[in-house]
């Protein structure tokens, strides 16, 4: 039984290194909480500061509710297991398994009977007289687990620890751990900067970056739903396409969303259409994944993109095809910024669909064929200048190996309700629904 809340935790090292910068999160009981950001994000750190191996800067550490900041890390209940294993060489798996029931004088044939109990549910009670240096990556690792779940521990606190071993062993394992840790029902907080893990892990998932939390959800909410451009961008394989789109507003037909010299039109009628308007005149990113695109015969009405294809990709089960339909790409790289401290403009924003009504409703609802010509709103378009950018190649998932090849015309009908929107802050426009 454990819970742990993080209230405005902000981590500052002596040397000024922001390592952690005013993060909430609560773990409820029993719950696998997976931590995931990019190397240097502030992943460890947290996981350090809640074991008591690193004290906050600012902020509470809340440990079953009750103030843990000074709270000695052997006092805290808390098992924690690293990638390295750190597995004593000259000890048996046995005596490694059983070193903190020795440490905490428990007799020795009671140990042997919980140390074959978790061995067994390890699957690795047939090497218990072994030394670490006889056993595969694997064994290890599931000897390093064993050492932590024997103490039956409130909270496991795991960092990368299956980085070390080759994918297999590691899809294998992920799906041992996240089952053993449940039938425990211990709380855990799962350090990775593997998204296949999180996402397959995870009760709820956090996602950092610069240590920012940017997103927590479950992982259906994470990667349905992205918090932020960053989230969006860092969840999912192949990777979110994300457009540069300018929204124009026809008043009562629809919102188009145009995509370079291409348009999308969101039905005046759909609840997205209100939340998108208020973005008239400006620029804003689209994003859509793979899952949302299906190749269509060139001469399909509806939503549909025309584009060549640039180049294809074959993974075996699948192929990708990256189609250029002269739209721009907003780049988000892993460390990138996606705007950087321009001035919000929140309160420009606010009653601006207001005014567009009105400007529209003086030309007695008649609006101009050519949507482009709308506006005069240029000075809003230059915040989205910030992102990095480049032609975008639109990800399409095809069959293995498809009779088509690079410098095809391709069509693609998008579906529409699983778009997503950001603002130029790169943060996602609540279209009210999902
Ligand atoms: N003792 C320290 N002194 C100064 N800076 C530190 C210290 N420990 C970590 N940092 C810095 O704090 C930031 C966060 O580091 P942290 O180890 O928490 O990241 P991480 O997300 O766990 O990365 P990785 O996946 O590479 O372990 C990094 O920029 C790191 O260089």
């Amino acid at each position: 039984m454990s819970t742990v809340a993080l209230k405005d935790v902000t981590k500052v090292f002596p040397d000024g290194t922001v390592a952690v910068d005013n993060i909430s999160l609560d773990v409820n009981d029993g719950e696998f909480m997976v931590l995931l950001g990019p190397s240097g994000c502030g992943k460890s750190t947290v996981l350090r500061m809640v074991a008591g191996l690193e004290q906050p800067s600012r902020g509470a550490i809340l440990l079953d509710n009750e103030l843990a900041n000074d709270l000695p890390p052997r006092d805290r209940r808390i098992a924690m297991v690293f990638q390295d294993f750190a597995l004593y060489p000259h000890m048996t798996v046995g005596d490694n398994i059983a070193f903190p029931l020795r440490l905490s004088g428990m007799e020795q044939e009671q140990r042997t009977e919980r140390v074959a109990d978790v061995a067994n549910a390890l699957g690795i009670g047939d090497v218990l007289g072994r030394k670490p240096s006889q056993l595969s990556g694997g064994q290890r690792q599931r000897v390093a687990m064993g050492r932590a779940i024997i103490r039956r521990p409130g909270l496991f606190l795991m960092d990368e620890p299956l980085s070390n071993l080759d994918s297999g062993l590691r899809a294998e394992l992920r799906a041992e751990i996240s089952a053993l840790v449940r039938e425990l029902g211990v709380s855990t907080i799962y350090v990775t900067h593997d998204q296949a893990e999180a996402l397959t892990m995870a009760d709820r998932v956090a996602i950092m970056r610069k240590g920012v939390l940017q997103d927590v959800g479950t992982p259906t909410q994470v990667y349905g739903r992205p918090a932020t451009l960053y989230v969006a961008a860092f969840l999912g394989s192949p990777r979110m396409n994300l457009l540069e789109s300018s929204v124009y507003v026809h008043l009562d037909r629809y919102v188009a969303l145009h995509l370079g010299d291409q348009a999308l039109y969101l039905p005046w009628d759909d609840i997205r259409s209100r939340a998108v308007a208020h973005y008239h005149g400006e620029r804003i990113v689209v994003g859509m994944r793979a899952e949302a695109l299906t190749p269509v015969a060139p001469d399909t009405p509806g939503a549909v993109l025309q584009g060549r294809i640039r180049y294809l990709e074959h993974h075996g089960h699948e192929s990708l095809a990256f189609v250029d339909i002269g739209a721009t790409a907003i780049v988000v790289d892993e460390m990138g910024t996606p705007v950087a401290d321009g001035e919000s403009d929140r309160g420009r924003r606010s009653g601006r669909l207001g005014k567009v009504m009105q400007r529209f409703a003086g030309r007695a609802g008649v609006l101009p064929a050519d949507a482009d010509t709308i506006g005069g709103q240029s000075g809003v378009l230059t915040e989205l200048g910030r992102h990095r950018r480049r032609p975008a190649e639109l990800a399409v998932r095809l069959a293995p190996y498809p009779a088509v090849s690079a410098g095809h015309p391709m069509a693609i009908s998008v579906r529409l309700d699983a778009l997503h929107f950001f603002d130029e802050r790169g943060n996602r426009i609540d279209v009210g629904w999902r």
